[in-house]
């Protein structure tokens, strides 16, 4: 088999700052001040070609962060990342330039991925088509909806045909119609054979949608296998976790982020 996506030993780490005197003094005095965050701890996970691979966890587990790393957005601290092809992401706040009208949007991030003004102008129609945005389309970003916002990115990415496409969340805000259409155009990303990541907290999705999953928890890989080896794991422990208190959460946050933060410093 092929493989689409390598993610060797990956580690995100940001700093946390008190406040915002503490980020100016870290740029001019490195390593002096702040705190060090670990979004992702040691992430190791292989996806082949033609794999449908959902990322879940509960909020804060480093989906997003993994995401934007694979789509190239974000740089990833330690590790590394192969991609065989070119990835797009469509994420609810898809990097779009809200000072922009949306027709510009569409020019300027299909000229940031090689295509020619006249393969633009070409593609136009469609996106515009397909994001359904009618007279918005040359109205600044600023003044959409973050369901129009996520039409248009969506539009743009499937438009652009990636071989690898990644949707963080864009599904969860939107009408039910365009949700609907837009799975329909995933599942013809799937029959091409197109390898795909999504990230959802829609467990219905998850399951009708992905092949793989891949189990999140607060920056380590807690489990990575098919929709029927890992879901039915993960649906128990949400069970779980939606019972505890907020106190008990946090708790449980902080000892996997302990474990996660010793175990680093043991491989270092
Ligand atoms: N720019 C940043 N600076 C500091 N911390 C960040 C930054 N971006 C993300 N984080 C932190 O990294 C952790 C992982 O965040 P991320 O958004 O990747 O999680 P997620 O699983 O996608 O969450 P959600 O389901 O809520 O979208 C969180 O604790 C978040 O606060």
């Amino acid at each position: 088999m092929e493989k689409s996506i390598i993610v060797k030993n990956v580690s995100k780490k940001y700093k946390l700052y008190n406040n915002s005197r503490e980020r100016i003094f870290d740029l001019i005095l490195p390593k002096n001040y702040g705190e060090d965050f670990y979004a992702l701890h040691d992430v190791n996970f292989e996806a082949e070609k033609g794999d449908v691979v959902g990322f879940v966890g509960v909020n804060g587990s480093g989906k997003s962060t993994l995401s934007n790393i694979i789509a190239g957005i974000v740089p990833e601290t330690y590790g590394e990342v192969y991609l065989n092809g070119q990835a797009s992401l469509i994420a609810v706040s898809s990097g779009l330039k809200k000072e922009l009208t949306g027709r510009d949007n569409i020019e300027l991030k299909c000229l940031m991925l090689g295509f020619s003004k006249k393969e633009i102008k070409a593609m136009e129609p469609d996106i515009i088509e397909f994001a359904e945005l009618g007279k918005f389309i040359d109205q600044p970003v600023k003044s959409y909806s973050s369901g129009m916002k996520s039409r248009l990115g969506f539009a743009i990415s499937v438009t652009i045909d990636p071989d690898i496409l990644i949707i963080d969340e864009a599904l969860s805000v939107g009408d039910k119609a365009f949700a609907e259409k837009s799975l329909e155009k995933m599942n013809e990303f799937k029959e091409k054979g197109k390898t795909m990541i999504f990230v959802s907290h829609s467990i219905g999705q998850m399951k009708r949608f992905c092949q793989k999953v891949l189990w999140l928890e607060y920056g380590r890989v807690k489990d990575y296998g098919t929709v029927e080896e890992v879901m039915p794991k993960y649906e128990e422990f949400l069970k779980t976790f939606k019972k505890m208190s907020k106190k008990e959460k946090q708790k449980h946050r902080e000892n996997a982020l302990e474990s996660a933060h010793k175990q680093l410093m043991k491989s270092e």
